[in-house]
């Protein structure tokens, strides 16, 4: 498990090494500047000819640090300066007085050249508005250039806080950043210009009473950290009865790829409540299911009590559609967790379906239902529970989950290329496993399953979302190991997930 931060939180972090434990900057900074020459080292960039431009804040400094180092091991090294000279941080003026007084010359503008590496010091952690004019017209120039791309920290022009480029950003090869990694490298557009990252402990730590925004994310041997062992005297009434009320007619597959992620993530016993088209279909492709169906003539609502009662975890949506009967079973899902709070995972249309009830009776069902709740909704489908535009939802789309979280006190798995899990009074959980061969039909309703199967385990509803979100990542990145970027299909996913958990001793052999 690491932490991720935004800026803010990352300056805390300084402060508090700084100010309360009295650590000197300048001996962070020296820090810095090895680190960041090690893994220019480490990497085998070519440095006989390095450009470095820097900031007149502490970024800079680093930069000055760097330059110093790389001047000391005999290496050609060209500074500049471009920030004013006038507002250099004390730490930065001592750093290029060092620097100088080992034989550098500090520049004002980039000279023409060939460099066979450019080290971006510009701005960190502290960049505070739009980068515009002179500052502009380097980055652009600095990406225009041959050679590696080296950013110190973050690349100068990507908002620490949330990836977004303000104005122009450096586009770095790599990314030699401190102490943590920093949000915005993370979310995209920003984590697409940091290049390959490093994170580099210098001796920073974090305070519990940093008051930025602060992350936590899960590394692939947290998956056997977290996830509960089986029991050796258990059954399979253990792992908890789920039902899952999926698919409609023509979508049995969403039945069938959510039901078999939650049966590979460990559930005991899954009983499919589907209409009666799927019922042939899903008994000969998963006879390991319990299949029980409405047909056009019965009164799916009706039966549907029966089940619920019978359950002690329930996932709603994959692949419902938006019918009257999905309608009618939604509500009779919301009305009865409202007074029988069972944890519930919601996926595609059931949160469509939410989304459209009326006001009253919405705020009801959530406000009753809310801490049994665990929502998975894309970008759109998040846009309709906020009624909110998709380009507003994207924006702020974490701010809005926690906000969501805190009200209803719901779990959100907010899906995106970095999907971000909330909860009420929590830190918000950012993702980084995971691929755009992922993004093929089927890969959310087997999201959805692995998640109601880690519940089953007993996991919590925050801590299943999150494990959840970071198990179908991972998988997915193995899953495009074997067949390809464009050749993952969904149930590849529940298959790698299960070889990823150490359930089933496979990898990369399964026949379609
Ligand atoms: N001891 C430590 O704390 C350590 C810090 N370390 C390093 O320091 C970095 C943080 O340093 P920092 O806080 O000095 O901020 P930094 O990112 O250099 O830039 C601030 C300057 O940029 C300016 N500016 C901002 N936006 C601008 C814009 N759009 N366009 C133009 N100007 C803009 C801003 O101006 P102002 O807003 O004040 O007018 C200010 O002058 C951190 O990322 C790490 O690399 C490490 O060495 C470890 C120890
Ligand atoms: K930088």
């Amino acid at each position: 498990m690491k932490y991720i931060l935004d800026g803010k939180a990352m300056k805390d972090a300084d402060r508090y090494t700084i100010e309360e434990t009295g650590m000197p900057s300048l001996v962070l900074m020296e820090r810095a500047a090895l680190k960041t020459l090690e893994v220019m080292e480490q990497e085998e960039l070519d440095l006989s000819n390095v450009l470095i431009v820097c900031g007149s804040g502490n970024n800079g400094g680093d930069g000055f640090a760097v330059a110093r180092l790389l001047l000391q091991r005999g290496k050609t090294v060209t500074v500049v300066l471009a920030g004013n000279p006038d507002h250099c941080t004390e730490e930065t003026k001592t750093q290029r007085k060092i620097f100088e007084n080992c034989g550098g010359i500090t520049m004002r503008e980039i000279p023409k050249g060939d460099y066979t590496a450019i080290v971006d010091a510009l701005f960190g952690i502290g960049l505070s508005r739009e980068v515009s004019g002179h500052y502009a017209q380097i980055l652009k120039k600095l990406n225009s250039m041959s050679g590696k791309k080296v950013a110190v920290d973050i690349p100068s022009g990507v908002s620490a806080a949330s990836g977004e480029i303000l104005g122009t950003a450096f586009r770095a090869d790599m990314t030699v950043t401190f102490a943590y990694q920093k949000a915005g490298m993370v979310l995209y557009p920003g984590a697409s210009f940091a290049g390959k990252v490093f994170v580099a402990d210098i001796g920073i730590y974090l305070n519990e009473q940093v008051c930025g925004q602060r992350y936590v994310t899960y590394e692939k041997e947290d998956i056997e950290r977290f996830r509960p062992k089986r029991k050796p005297d258990s059954n399979k009434g253990t792992y908890g009865k789920i039902l899952m009320i999926t698919g409609s007619s023509g979508m049995s597959g969403a039945s069938y790829l959510s039901a078999k992620a939650a049966y590979r993530t460990g559930a005991g016993l899954v009983q499919i409540f589907t209409s009666e088209a799927n019922r042939i279909i899903l008994q000969s492709t998963l006879p390991e299911a319990i299949v029980s169906v409405y047909t056009d003539e019965t009164d799916a609502a009706l039966l549907l009590k029966e089940k619920l009662e019978w359950a002690d975890i329930i996932c709603l949506g994959c692949g419902i559609g938006t019918s009257e009967t999905a309608r009618k079973i939604t509500d009779t899902v919301f009305g009865y967790l409202s007074e029988q709070p069972k944890n519930c995972v919601v996926d595609a249309d059931g949160l469509n379906l939410i989304a459209s009830m009326e006001e009253e009776k919405k705020e009801r069902y959530l406000r009753g239902a809310g801490k049994c709740l665990i929502f998975t909704p894309h970008v759109k489908e998040l846009s309709r529970l906020l009624s909110k535009t998709v380009e507003e939802t994207k924006k702020n789309r974490i701010s809005l989950a926690q906000q969501y979280s805190e009200n209803y006190n719901i779990v959100l798995a907010a899906k995106d290329a970095r999907t971000v899990v909330t909860g009420k009074g929590l830190f918000p959980y950012l993702n980084m496993s995971g691929n755009a061969a992922m993004a093929k039909a089927g890969s959310g309703d087997v999201l959805a399953g692995i998640i109601t199967g880690l519940l089953a385990l007993g996991m919590d509803r925050y801590e299943a979302a999150s494990l959840g979100v970071c198990i179908h990542g991972f998988a997915g990145d193995a899953a495009r190991e074997t067949y390809g970027e464009h050749g993952v299909m969904a149930e590849d996913i529940i298959e790698m997930a299960a070889s990823l958990s150490g359930e089933v001793n496979w990898k990369g052999t399964k026949q379609r």
